[in-house]
């Protein structure tokens, strides 16, 4: 037998020669020791030469039985076993090497030349290290090891090198084989890479889940009580419990005792369905505080489909949700009052217009209430008391309405309220005469006891709009028309209104392309020295040429460009055209007179205003001494501690200061001390009746004298008479600005004027002698001015 090519089994085969040798050796031996033992029973000596031969003969005749019946049979079916076990190992998954222990291969089984791929007839003799290697000779030493031990089974892990280079995991276990004189080592190995990567895969699989921030849980289902059977630190974390007080439990309990919910209703119908799905369920801690569970539920199926588990992954999603609720009440609420806001408002009117116009039963309607003079306010108590205010006012329209009413903020001091189902119309007067009584009780903030009012339009669906946007719409043109009736009132809306807010959106849209293209001009109104009867100023006033409208006066739009904040760059250009104008008349020889511009609120405001009044004086080059600026009364009292200061920059820049409509409004004489008031303007409404009214006489006397008191000068405005002329003169009024000496004047004929030295003869007034004869010598003196008309 070829040794070398020995399978590893072959090592076992007994060999047939020695057991024959062993058997005929037994058989001579007793024999022989019958030989020896007869003489002493029978008496008979027997020469050991005799006994020798019979004992040779007997195992001469004994030996072909023995090979026939024993040894052969023997053989065979040990040879028959080793077959077997040939067959076997060539079969074997596993791959056999058997080798020396010098580690030259010997022999290899067909799976291990599948999996090194080498023939069997290739491998041989080559090195053990070329198809499995350990550091360090490792593997000699293990093979070492296993020597002197018969069978003695190690196993090593390995690298195994196939043919083309490439490498596995192998395991190999060894045994070390003695046969007769030869010795060998058989080496089992299996090629366990995939198994290796399996459980490096499930050792990341166990450390993703144990550092997951999501709970999981897994139950087993086999049983159809779905306990749990693991679940990871995060699960701990989240609901407080560890893991061990959970195990074997259904995870129902985590619901406590809060059942009605709908989503549990929707992962019990899944797990009957063994389906996975998707569930937020409120869930309670251990220590029975609630979560939102954001919980994935799949199950886990074996071969043959047979659900076995369920994973469970949570997420707290607690602080989500809070958040998700906050960002969606700010979207819908003002956060301010806290009321519903435009998207709310639109949100609930839109849900019931279409309820009704599907039921069309009630009529709803709309209100749409804006304080009246709430800017005042603001502007003179500052922004924290006005957001008091708003406040205040939300909470008194919310005690005033009913549960199904809505009550919003769409911004600024405008509420809108929604009273769904108005059986009767009497209802929304009812409801809008309770909202006007609100504001009758004064409004206690920081000390000031601020009396306010308001004015509310109101639209009813469907007769006055079909949708949100129109009934808003036309609540708005009511609540304008409120306004204009005076305020404090309430208005229904009629189709006329509309109308209105037509043309004043209109003028909005020309009034940017008048400045765009420049349709104003100015008028100037002479102002008279009472003193010497001439000229001494003009008063600049603003008009607009309208290509369609024709001359539009100031106080037709004035007002709509100060809300739209349009009257800033107009007021610019007013202030640059007149300071331009003044120098150019200068420039022209004509005796220098001061020049009134009249300067809005919105402008008052300005941030840049001094600088601005600065440069129209530098590009024009107008000595600031010539300038004048008129403010109304009202305008420098609403933030008079600002106002100090911004006049204060103005007079030194040696620009006069004028107050315009003087006596309209509330004067504190603290502050119009503090104001560098060069001027006093009385208001026209006096000086109307001063000659007949007692009252008016009394007042403007008063001004003057407290004028004069104040180191201030007058003007008496809108003078058309020579009696208001005379009382002036005679109460020792500075100047007059009215109708009776001139109209205002285009700047031609400004300057015509002026060339001419029109003045007012104030000898009749001297001489005491007002009355029918000398106002009409004077007005003959007076200049018989033209109006100021457009020629462009
Ligand atoms: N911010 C700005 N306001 C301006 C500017 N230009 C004018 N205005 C303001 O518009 C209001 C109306 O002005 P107007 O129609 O020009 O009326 C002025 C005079 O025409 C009128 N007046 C003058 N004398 C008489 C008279 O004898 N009788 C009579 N019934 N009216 C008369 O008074 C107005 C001048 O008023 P005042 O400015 O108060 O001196 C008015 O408030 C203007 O201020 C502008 O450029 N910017």
């Amino acid at each position: 037998m070829d040794f070398t090519k020995i399978s590893a089994l072959h090592y076992r085969l007994p060999s047939p020669v020695r057991q024959f040798i062993v058997l005929l050796s037994i058989i001579f031996l007793i024999e022989m020791l019958l030989m020896a033992v007869l003489p002493q029973v029978t008496g008979r000596e027997v020469e050991f030469k005799d006994a020798l031969v019979d004992s040779m003969g007997l195992v001469t005749v004994a030996a072909p039985f023995l090979w026939a019946f024993i040894v052969r049979p023997l053989r065979r079916t040990a040879v028959a076993a080793v077959f077997r076990e040939e067959v076997l190992l060539r079969q074997m998954v596993d791959g056999v090497i058997t080798f020396g222990e010098d580690g030259t291969i010997r022999s290899l089984n067909p799976a291990a030349e599948r999996m090194f791929g080498y023939r069997d007839d290739e491998a041989a003799g080559m090195a053990i290290d070329c198809l499995l290697s350990a550091d360090g000779g490792y593997f000699r030493f293990a093979v070492q090891a296993s020597g002197g031990h018969g069978t003695r089974q190690l196993a090593y892990e390995l690298e195994g090198i196939r043919r083309d280079g490439s490498r596995f995991v192998a395991d190999l276990s060894v045994s070390r084989i003695v046969f007769e004189d030869h010795r060998a080592v058989i080496g089992i190995v299996r090629d366990i890479t995939a198994r290796k990567r399996d459980e490096q895969n499930l050792l990341v699989f166990k450390r993703a889940i144990e550092s997951s921030v999501n709970g999981i849980t897994i139950t087993d289902a086999t049983n159809g009580e779905n306990l749990i059977i693991y679940v990871n630190p995060a699960f701990e974390r989240m609901t407080g419990y560890a893991g061990h007080e959970v195990l074997g439990k259904n995870p129902r309990f985590l619901r406590g005792d809060d059942r009605d919910q709908v989503e549990l209703r929707k992962l019990a119908m899944a797990l009957e369905e063994r389906r996975e799905g998707y569930f937020v369920l409120r869930n309670y801690r251990k220590d029975g505080s609630q979560f939102m569970n954001e919980l994935y539920v799949a199950p886990v199926r074996d071969r043959d489909g047979a659900v076995t588990n369920y994973i469970g992954i949570m997420n707290d999603i607690s602080d989500q949700r809070r958040y998700e609720e906050q960002l969606v009440y700010q979207a819908t609420h003002d956060p301010l009052t806290g009321l519903p806001n435009r998207n709310l408002l639109q949100d609930r009117l839109g849900q019931a217009l279409a309820l009704e116009s599907f039921r069309r039963r009630n009529p709803i309607g709309v209100m749409f209430l804006d304080l009246d003079n709430f800017k005042k306010i603001n502007d003179t108590l500052g922004h924290t008391v006005g957001d008091m205010l708003l406040k205040a006012v939300a909470n008194r329209l919310r005690n005033c309405v009913r549960g199904g009413d809505t009550v919003s903020r769409l911004g600024g001091d405008e509420y809108i309220l929604i009273l769904p189902n108005v059986k009767e119309m009497h209802d929304v007067t009812t409801v809008a005469k309770k909202l006007l009584g609100v504001f009758s009780t004064p409004f206690l903030l920081m000390g000031h006891e601020l009396y306010i009012t308001a004015s509310i339009g109101i639209t009813l669906f469907p007769s006055d709009g079909d949708t949100v946007d129109a009934l808003l719409k036309n609540a708005d043109a009511a609540m304008y028309h409120a306004k204009e009736q005076g305020k404090n009132n309430y208005q229904f809306y009629s189709e006329e209104m509309n109308t209105r807010v037509f043309e004043r959106m209109a003028l909005e849209t020309s009034l940017h392309r008048a400045i765009r293209q420049h349709e104003f001009l100015l008028c100037y109104q002479p102002r008279v020295d009472l003193r010497t009867g001439r000229i001494s100023g003009v008063e600049a006033l603003v008009r607009w040429n309208h290509p369609e409208m024709g001359l539009v006066p100031p106080a037709r739009f004035i007002p709509l460009a100060e809300e739209t904040g349009l009257i800033v760059p107009i007021g610019e250009w007013v202030l640059r055209t007149a300071c331009a104008q003044n120098k150019a008349w200068q420039d022209a020889g004509l005796p220098p007179l001061r020049m009134a511009v009249n300067l809005s609120a919105r402008q008052f405001r300005q941030e840049n205003l001094i600088q601005m009044v600065a440069d129209a004086l530098a590009e024009t080059g107008l000595d600031p001494r010539w300038l004048e600026l008129e403010l109304t009364e009202s305008l420098l009292m609403e933030r008079a501690e600002q106002s100090v200061s911004i006049l204060r920059s103005l007079a030194d820049m040696g620009i006069d200061i004028a107050v315009d409509d003087f006596g309209t409004g509330y004067s504190s004489l603290g502050y119009l001390k503090r104001f560098p008031i060069t001027n006093l303007k009385i208001d026209q409404s006096f000086i109307r009746d001063i000659a007949s009214d007692p009252d008016d006489a009394i007042l403007v006397r008063t001004i003057i004298t407290m004028a004069h008191g104040l180191g201030m000068k007058t003007v008496g405005e809108g003078v058309e008479s020579l009696e208001q002329i005379d009382f002036l003169y005679r109460h020792g009024c500075e100047e007059v600005q009215g109708y009776y000496f001139s109209r205002p004047l285009t700047a031609e004929g400004c300057e015509e004027l002026l060339r001419e030295e029109r003045f007012l003869d104030l000898r009749a007034l001297r001489d005491g002698l007002p009355g029918q004869r000398s106002e009409e010598r004077i007005r003959a003196l007076a200049s018989s001015a033209d109006d100021c008309r457009v020629t462009a």
